[in-house]
C-alpha cells in the first residue's frame, strides 16, 4: 500500500484543499496521514476528518518586528527535528503541501529523505512559505493563470483549487433546519474567512437592524468574535465556524458577502452565488485578496467593495444591488469553465513517485 502525508495549516484555507483530495486519494488506495502544528485549526479538522494526524512544533514567520521573532527560529528547529523524524518513521511515497508555516519543515524533511513533493499555491503570487518550499518541490500547482510566470516553468502546474465535493451537496432545507431562519426571506450568508474578520462583523452588524428589513442573515464571524448582544435577534444567527453543515448553509444562501480567500471565492463560484467581496486591505497584508477580489470582478462574477470604500450606505447598496442583480452575476459564473483541480492533483500525485 502507498502511503501519503498531507501538510499545511494555520488557518483553513491551508486545509481544506487537502480535505478535498481525501476521497480521491482513499478510493486510490493509499494510506494518508497528516502532519501540521499542535493546536492549529488543521488538527481538529483533520482530526474531524479521521485520518491519523502528528503535530509538530511549529513558528510563523513575520515580515514584521514581534518579540515571537526571537523564539519562533527555535520552534521552527525543533519542528524540523520532529519533521525529520516523522517523515524517517513513516517513509511516505509522496508529500502534499497546501502550505502554510507548519508546511515549511515538513517539506524540507521530506526533501532531504528524497521524499517527492508537490506543493499547491492558491494565491495570485505565492507566499513566503511557498517560496521556501518550492525549490525543494517536484511540482508547484496553482490555481490562477497569473501565477504561472511566478513559478519555474519545469514545474508548475495550473491546476486550480481542489473543492470538497459535498459542498456540492448541500440542502437548502437542512439549512433552513439548521439554522432556524424562514423560507419566507431570503438569506445573506456572511463569512469573513476562515478565521473571521473583525472589520467586515463591524460593518455588518452595523448596517444589521436595515439589512433584516429585507433579509436574513447567517453570519459566521470567527473564533471568538460572537456577539452575546445580538444571540435571539430574529432572522440573525451567528456561528464561530462551521464545519460539515456547512454546505447546507451555502444552499440556503441567496447571496454570499465574503473575504475574498482564494478558496472562499473559488467555491463560491463553483456554487454560482451571488456575492460582494470584500478583499483584505493591501495594509494588512500582501494584497493577494485585493488581486482575487478584481479578477473576480473583472470576469463578471463578483461585485467588489475595498475595505477602504466600506461604510454603512456603500456596504448596504452592494449588496442590495448585487441581490437585485443577481441573475446576472449567476449567468457570468455559468459561463465560467471549472477545473477538476481534485482529477488533475490526483494525476500529479501519481506521475510524481
Ligand atoms: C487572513 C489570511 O491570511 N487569509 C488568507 C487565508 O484565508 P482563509 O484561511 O480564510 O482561506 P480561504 O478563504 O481561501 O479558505 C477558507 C476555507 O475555510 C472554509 N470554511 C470557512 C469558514 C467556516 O466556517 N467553515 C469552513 O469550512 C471555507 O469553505 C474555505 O474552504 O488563506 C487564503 C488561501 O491561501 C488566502 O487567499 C487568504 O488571503
Amino acid at each position: 500500500m502507498k502511503t501519503i502525508i498531507l501538510t499545511g495549516g494555520g488557518t483553513a484555507g491551508h486545509v481544506t484543499p487537502n480535505l478535498a483530495l481525501i476521497p480521491s486519494l482513499k478510493e486510490a488506495g493509499y494510506e494518508i496521514r497528516y502532519i501540521g502544528s499542535y493546536n492549529g485549526i488543521e488538527r481538529k479538522l483533520i482530526e474531524n476528518a479521521g485520518i491519523p494526524y502528528d503535530g509538530i512544533s511549529s513558528g510563523k514567520l513575520r515580515r514584521y518586528f514581534d518579540l515571537k521573532n526571537f523564539s519562533d527560529p527555535f520552534r521552527v528547529l525543533k519542528g524540523y527535528g520532529e519533521a525529520r523524524k516523522l517523515i524517517k518513521k513513516y517513509k511516505p511515497d509522496v508529500l502534499f503541501s497546501k502550505g502554510g508555516f507548519v508546511a515549511v519543515p515538513v517539506v524540507l524533511a521530506a526533501k532531504h529523505y528524497h521524499v517527492p513533493t508537490i506543493i499547491h499555491e492558491s494565491d495570485m503570487t505565492p507566499g513566503l512559505a511557498n517560496k521556501l518550499c518550492i525549490p525543494s518541490a517536484k511540482k508547484v500547482c496553482c490555481n490562477f493563470p497569473e501565477t504561472l510566470k511566478y513559478l519555474p516553468e519545469d514545474k508548475a502546474v495550473l491546476t486550480g483549487s481542489p473543492i470538497r465535493a459535498e459542498l456540492l451537496k448541500g440542502d437548502r432545507l437542512a439549512g433552513l433546519q439548521y439554522t432556524h431562519l424562514s423560507a419566507a426571506r431570503p438569506i445573506i450568508l456572511v463569512i469573513g474567512g476562515s478565521l473571521g474578520s473583525v472589520k467586515v462583523n463591524q460593518a455588518v452588524r452595523s448596517i444589521l437592524p436595515r439589512l433584516l428589513e429585507k433579509f436574513q442573515v447567517i453570519h459566521i464571524c470567527g473564533k471568538g468574535n460572537l456577539d452575546e448582544s445580538l444571540i435571539g435577534t430574529a432572522g440573525y444567527v451567528q456561528y464561530e465556524y462551521v464545519d460539515s453543515p456547512l454546505k447546507h448553509l451555502f444552499a440556503a444562501a441567496d447571496l454570499i458577502v465574503s473575504r475574498a480567500g482564494a478558496n472562499s471565492i473559488c467555491e463560491i463560484l463553483a456554487l454560482r452565488k451571488p456575492n460582494v467581496l470584500i478583499p483584505l486591505s493591501a495594509a494588512a497584508s500582501r494584497g493577494d485578496q485585493i488581486l482575487n477580489a478584481r479578477s473576480f470582478a473583472g470576469q463578471g462574477f463578483s461585485e467588489v467593495l475595498e475595505e477602504e470604500q466600506m461604510t454603512d450606505d456603500t456596504l448596504l447598496n452592494a449588496i442590495t444591488d448585487t441581490y437585485e442583480n443577481r441573475r446576472k452575476f449567476v449567468e457570468a459564473m455559468e459561463k465560467s469553465h471549472l477545473n477538476n483541480a481534485v482529477h488533475t492533483i490526483m494525476e500529479l500525485i501519481q506521475a510524481v513517485q
